[in-house]
């Protein structure tokens, strides 16, 4: 992706976009435009390029990349309990890595904007009648009488998106991200004794590590007045967890931030919220020249399908041109000269062959990364490569599958003498009305059955893993093997 010059937002106008929504008034659809181009940024410059930084920590490997949350959102779901859940859980299962790899975990959530959804087939068959497939809360509703395209749920995800994000922040300030109360992991759900025995001892370890750090930060004398009665947010009071190497390292990274990402997909969209600013640094002050950027400030990262990664294409276009960091979706339909070709900016590469194609493809894609020379981010999606249908026709994928994926993922980028730098997994700890958690994806520790799918099937589009099967993940990828594999290392605290 080069020659920049050349590029303006507007400039995906000219090729073929995959996946368009046809929107029966064109007007109504500037009119909303005009609306979203005036209305302020949901991030702001500084931001972005702190991730970009980061993410070149997690390029250099000394952090891991954890990009997470649903597969779709939707705006009934944004409600207090269901966005402090997702963060919740972000939280939890970044705090597991964090400890079982002594490396900062870098959090990019799939929130605050991850509404629409490319998908496989343009209708569907409701009946008798066949009707435009649901695309996503910005596009059309879920109800089979609401599929027309509607411009007006544009203004609405960025008023959801904003919305969500608000209370993220308000959480985080709050003092959500504490350390002291993570949410339940009394594994009371894990059926297998051997497995429960090696859950139970990583949360213990986690726990001393917990009082460990209390202990220090409190000797040392650090900040003991609460936010609330004027104090800073200190170690103690925030998602951060304090451990001794690399110290400066973990302290940078760990502050209270959750990245937010969707999938860049409705350009319209991305594009009105693309603005043009100096590349913000605050220890320089603004010198007249400072060069101007591109960013897109619906979000921090962005995304690009593995529908819509046209090389010609609208999509790649777009992406091409605006400074975030983005992300590329490779499936095993994608040639190795394509993914050279697309490589000339931060980009992190988020594999989803599946589990029987991996052990063919991410070998000759690593080692054509590698002789072009430019650094990427390596990063395996073990979700939607192994989407499969259920004998009751809901959508689902085996924990067990995924696990494979990752499991290859992690060996196949050792053998290449390469990384893998973090997961991007499709979860949420969204619970029900009687506090349990979904049912949508088979096996993992409480061994979910095919019959027990449709209890709490909540989602969408894609089948999330939930909060017991996310910690599973967690908690496998804490362990020695996976761990050692990662490039993490065992300190002793
Ligand atoms: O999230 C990814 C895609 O949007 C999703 O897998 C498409 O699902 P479909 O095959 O049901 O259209
Ligand atoms: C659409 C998605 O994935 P992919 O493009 O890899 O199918 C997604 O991540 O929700
Ligand atoms: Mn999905």
């Amino acid at each position: 992706m080069t020659d920049e010059e050349h590029w303006v937002p507007t400039s995906w106008r000219s090729k073929k976009a995959a996946q368009t929504v046809e929107y029966p008034d064109m007007a109504h659809l500037a009119k909303v435009l005009d609306k979203v181009r005036a209305l302020p940024p949901l991030v702001t410059p500084s931001e972005i390029e702190r991730l970009r930084h980061q993410l070149t920590l997690v390029q250099r490997n000394e952090a891991f990349l954890l990009h997470a949350g649903d597969c779709a959102e939707s705006f009934e779901a944004c409600t207090q309990e269901n966005i402090s859940a997702k963060l919740g859980l972000i939280l939890s299962f970044s705090l597991i890595l964090i400890w079982g790899a002594r490396l900062p975990v870098v959090r990019v959530g799939r929130i605050a904007g991850q509404y629409a959804k490319p998908r496989s087939s343009a209708t569907e068959k409701v009946g008798d009648r066949e009707i435009m497939i649901f695309r996503g809360d910005n596009v059309n509703g879920i109800h089979p009488d609401d599929r027309t395209p509607d411009p007006e749920r544009l203004l609405s995800a960025y008023f959801h998106s904003t919305a969500t994000l608000n209370h993220i922040r308000s959480l985080l300030i709050s003092g959500f991200g504490s350390l002291h109360h993570p949410r339940d992991w009394s594994l009371s759900h894990v059926r297998s004794p051997s497995l429960k025995a090696e859950y139970a001892s990583i949360s213990e370890g986690l726990a001393d590590a917990l009082d460990f750090t209390r202990t220090i930060g409190l000797e040392s004398g650090r900040e003991v007045q609460s936010y609330e009665r004027g104090g800073g947010r200190g170690v103690l009071g925030e998602a951060d967890l304090y451990t001794r190497y690399p110290y400066v390292v973990h302290r940078e990274i760990l502050h209270n931030m959750l990245y937010i990402s969707h999938e860049g997909l409705l350009l319209d969209y991305e594009e009105a919220m693309t603005r043009r600013y100096p590349i913000p640094d605050s220890t320089v002050s603004r010198e007249l020249g400072t060069p101007e950027k591109y960013y897109n400030t619906s979000a921090h990262f962005l995304w690009v399908g593995d529908r819509t990664r046209q090389m010609d294409g609208a999509h790649i276009e777009y992406f091409r041109g605006i400074r975030n960091p983005i992300g590329i979706k490779v499936g095993p339909s994608i040639t190795s000269d394509q993914i050279v070709t697309l490589l000339d900016c931060q980009v992190t590469l988020i594999t989803r062959y599946g589990a029987d194609k991996i052990g063919s493809h991410l070998a000759p894609h690593v080692r054509a990364v590698q002789a072009s020379g430019h650094p990427v981010i390596w990063v395996c999606d073990p979700m939607h490569g192994n989407t499969l249908v259920s004998s009751s026709g809901l959508k689902t994928r085996h924990f067990g599958t995924i696990i494979s994926e990752l499991t290859s993922c992690l060996r196949i980028h050792g053998e290449c003498n390469s990384r893998l730098g973090g997961v991007s997994l499709e979860f949420t700890g969204e619970l029900n009305e009687e506090g349990y958690s979904v049912t949508e994806c088979l096996g993992g520790s409480m061994e979910l059955s095919e019959e027990q799918l449709g209890l709490r099937y909540q989602t969408f589009c894609d089948p999330r893993l939930n909060f017991e099967q996310s910690l599973d993940v967690a908690f496998l990828e804490a362990t020695d093997v996976l761990y050692s594999e990662l490039g993490g290392k065992r300190v002793d605290m």
